[in-house]
């Protein structure tokens, strides 16, 4: 069985002996008490009368003795109290941006919307971040034969300013909530919202009250300057931020970005600052000029990655 587990939704699946995966369940956080009703609910509606093995569960938060408690949700997910509850051999806990990395090397054109026209240095680290409930980051690195995944929480490093007005923006939200983090002070759903409320407030307007998708859909169907105004310095801001990783990883194979937000408004990200502001980093700007940057579009691309794991554990 395999999962992905993120603060608002999650997805299962069956994989198959020969790799196949079934259709991808989904289910709501909020609508299970813990992991082990939704699983034991997915489990339920299997016709498949073959016997699951092992689970693999791609987690958005730190995993620690392969459990986690969700940084953005009430649920723990801990691989050796499921393994036990429904007799399984195997349990195996993972970040879930850890297995996005996973899948970057496999993904095809028809799964990225592309942002440049760059092709990437090959066998150089592949960069993947993304906002969703959270703002998740990995880097796939491969050095003298090893492929590793590198785990981070860099969503809650400091949320960079590259404009005075941005500096206002940052202000007013520090004055709100101390520590502004990338994924709370902009790159996330609630980020998003808190970006919002902060630029109402420098810019002296009473705004209505808007969450990330009312924030979208206004900004997209040209009904609030003030939404229109939020998303362009979200886009703006996550264009900083993929600079600011792809200099911090040497990712010179490819910056990714994934989540359940950006691949609603492609085409408004590819007309933002987004590119420039990726490449806006002085002196290195050479360096970040020939790095690609694309939107993974790829309904579901974790599935990709916990295959493309479970393929390298078994060999
Ligand atoms: N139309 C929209 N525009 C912008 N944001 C939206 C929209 N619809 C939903 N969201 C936000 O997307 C987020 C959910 O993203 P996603 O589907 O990636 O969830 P997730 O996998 O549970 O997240 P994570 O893995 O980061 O915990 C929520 O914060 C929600 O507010």
């Amino acid at each position: 069985m395999l999962a992905d587990i993120g603060g608002t939704n999650s997805r299962f699946a069956l994989m198959e002996e020969d790799g196949r995966i079934g259709p991808v369940t989904y289910a709501r956080v909020a609508d299970f008490p813990t992991v082990r009703d939704a699983m034991a609910d997915f489990l339920a509606r299997q016709a498949s009368r073959a016997r699951v093995g092992t689970a693999v569960l791609a987690v958005a938060g730190p995993v620690v003795n392969n459990r986690c408690v969700l940084t953005n949700s009430p649920w723990i997910i801990d691989g050796n109290e499921l393994r036990g509850a429904f007799g399984l051999d195997a349990v195996q806990v993972l970040n879930d941006f850890e297995v996005l990395a996973w899948a970057l090397p496999a993904l095809q054109p028809a799964d990225l919307f592309p942002l440049d026209t760059q092709t990437g240095a090959a066998g150089e680290p592949l960069l993947v971040l993304g906002p969703g409930t959270g703002f998740g980051v990995s880097c796939l690195v491969e050095r003298h034969g090893a492929r590793v995944a590198v785990i981070t929480e860099a969503g809650h490093a400091t949320l960079p300013a590259e404009t005075e007005r941005e500096e206002r923006v940052i202000a007013a939200m520090r004055r709100r909530m101390g520590h502004v983090e990338i994924e709370l002070g902009a790159l996330s759903g609630a980020g998003l919202q808190n970006l919002y409320e902060a630029v109402a407030e420098v810019d002296g307007i009473k705004a209505p009250q808007r969450d990330a998708a009312a924030i979208t859909t206004a900004a997209l169907d040209g009904s609030c300057d003030l939404s229109r105004t939020v998303l362009e310095m979200f886009c703006a801001i996550l264009g900083s931020v993929a600079g600011n990783l792809a200099v911090t990883f040497g990712a010179r194979g490819g910056v990714y970005v994934a989540g359940g937000i950006v691949p609603r408004f492609p085409k408004f990200l590819a007309a933002s600052a987004f590119r420039e502001r990726f490449e806006a980093k002085g002196r290195f700007r050479d360096y970040l000029h020939p790095i690609p940057t694309s939107i993974i579009v790829k309904p579901d691309a974790s599935f990709a990655g916990l295959k493309a794991f479970c393929d390298h554990s078994t060999t």
